[in-house]
């Protein structure tokens, strides 16, 4: 049987399984999510919209044929061709949300702000307010970009790191402190986002959702054993030959706060208990958020539009490259290959 208790000495409520099989004195216990409600900002409301507004008509029969979008449980997968750009931002115009979104650039990292910053003042929620949150080893090389109005940008600085994934991974932390210490009551979402990269499409409130995670540009059409999870059952972010849904990528995902937390705050505690083991995961905390989103599904999902390849890499499905990494010498570019 299933009981609910309410332990009253803290918030934590615990689902004791009384498994059955086992004699009665055996007690599995699993910790559901504690949610402090009162924490985080509370304005997701119903999708108003404004009367009189003109759009195309929506057709329940005709879409996209030649993609899905719809997962099995049921969440939307963003493609071009899915959502009305004018509606939907008519929509979420009227919430008045503030979008915090985080890039981190250390080392010889730092010569991609200004593209990213740049191209995200021409594409990245135009119109919304946004912050922007940069974590950097060299402050005084972040170059002078002109925001316009209502977009922000704060810088952090962080220590250096020699290892590339060190950095990579310790982003999950830092993540995680932001939005419990800076964000919390500021912002509405949050995206965290790699620097290596360029906007040269729209992303705007289509992609606004619980939990958000984005297909990698490189897997969307690969057979699930092909994914590169990490396969060592060693490791907190094992996924067995026969499992998982798709292959999100590290780059690029959000959603709101109390779900970005929660997801950073997990992938943060797995990747320190697997390092205490000697054990890193093949594809660090991108391998990691695998693992969570296997467990906790995504609200909604981008296509690879919203990671792509490179602007100059095609394939049949994207008719529009939103985001997508820049090109770079990995071995120039990396303290350690
Ligand atoms: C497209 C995609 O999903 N890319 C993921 C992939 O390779 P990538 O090749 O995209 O990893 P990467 O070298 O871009 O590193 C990830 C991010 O860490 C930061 N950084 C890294 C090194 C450095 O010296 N300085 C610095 O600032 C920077 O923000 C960069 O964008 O795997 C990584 C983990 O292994 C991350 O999950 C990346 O998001
Ligand atoms: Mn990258």
């Amino acid at each position: 049987g299933l009981i609910y208790l309410n332990s009253s000495q803290n918030n934590n409520r615990l689902i004791y399984l009384n498994s059955s099989q086992n004699n009665n004195s055996c007690y599995q216990h699993i910790p559901e999510q504690v949610v402090n409600k009162s924490k985080w900002k509370q304005t997701i409301v119903g999708l108003r919209s404004s009367p009189g507004l003109s759009y195309k008509q929506p057709s329940a029969l005709v879409g996209r044929t030649d993609v899905a979008s719809v997962t099995p449980w049921s969440a939307p997968i963003i493609w071009e061709g899915t959502f009305d750009a004018t509606l939907i931002d008519s929509i979420y115009k009227q919430q008045n949300l503030t979008i915090a979104t985080t890039v981190f650039a250390l080392g010889k990292y730092t010569r991609f702000i200004k593209d990213f910053l740049e191209s995200a003042e021409q594409h990245y929620f135009v119109g919304f307010r946004v912050h922007f949150y940069l974590f950097t080893d060299q402050p005084e090389s972040v170059p002078e970009v002109k925001m316009g109005e209502n977009r922000s940008l704060t810088v952090l600085k962080v220590q250096s790191l020699n290892r590339w994934q060190d950095i990579s991974m310790n982003r999950m932390e830092k993540l995680e402190k932001l939005i419990e210490n800076e964000l919390a009551g500021e912002a509405d979402y949050v995206f965290c986002l790699d620097v290596d990269t360029m906007f040269y499409g729209r992303w705007g409130a289509e992609s606004l959702g619980r939990l958000v995670g984005v297909i990698h540009p490189w897997f969307f059409d690969a057979p699930r054993d092909q994914f590169t999870y990490e396969r060592r059952p060693e490791s907190l972010a094992y996924i067995p030959a026969g499992e998982g849904d798709y292959y999100y990528a590290g780059a690029a995902f959000g959603g709101t706060l109390e779900d970005v937390h929660n997801l950073t705050k997990t992938c943060r505690e797995h990747l320190n208990i697997d390092a205490v083991k000697s054990i890193e995961a093949v594809w660090q905390e991108e391998s990691h958020l695998n693992k969570y989103f296997l467990l906790n599904k995504p609200s909604k999902l981008l296509s690879p539009e919203y990671m792509w390849r490179g602007i100059n890499e095609g394939a049949a499905p994207i008719k529009i490259v939103r985001f997508a990494n820049v090109p770079k010498n990995y071995a120039e570019v990396r303290s350690n290959a």
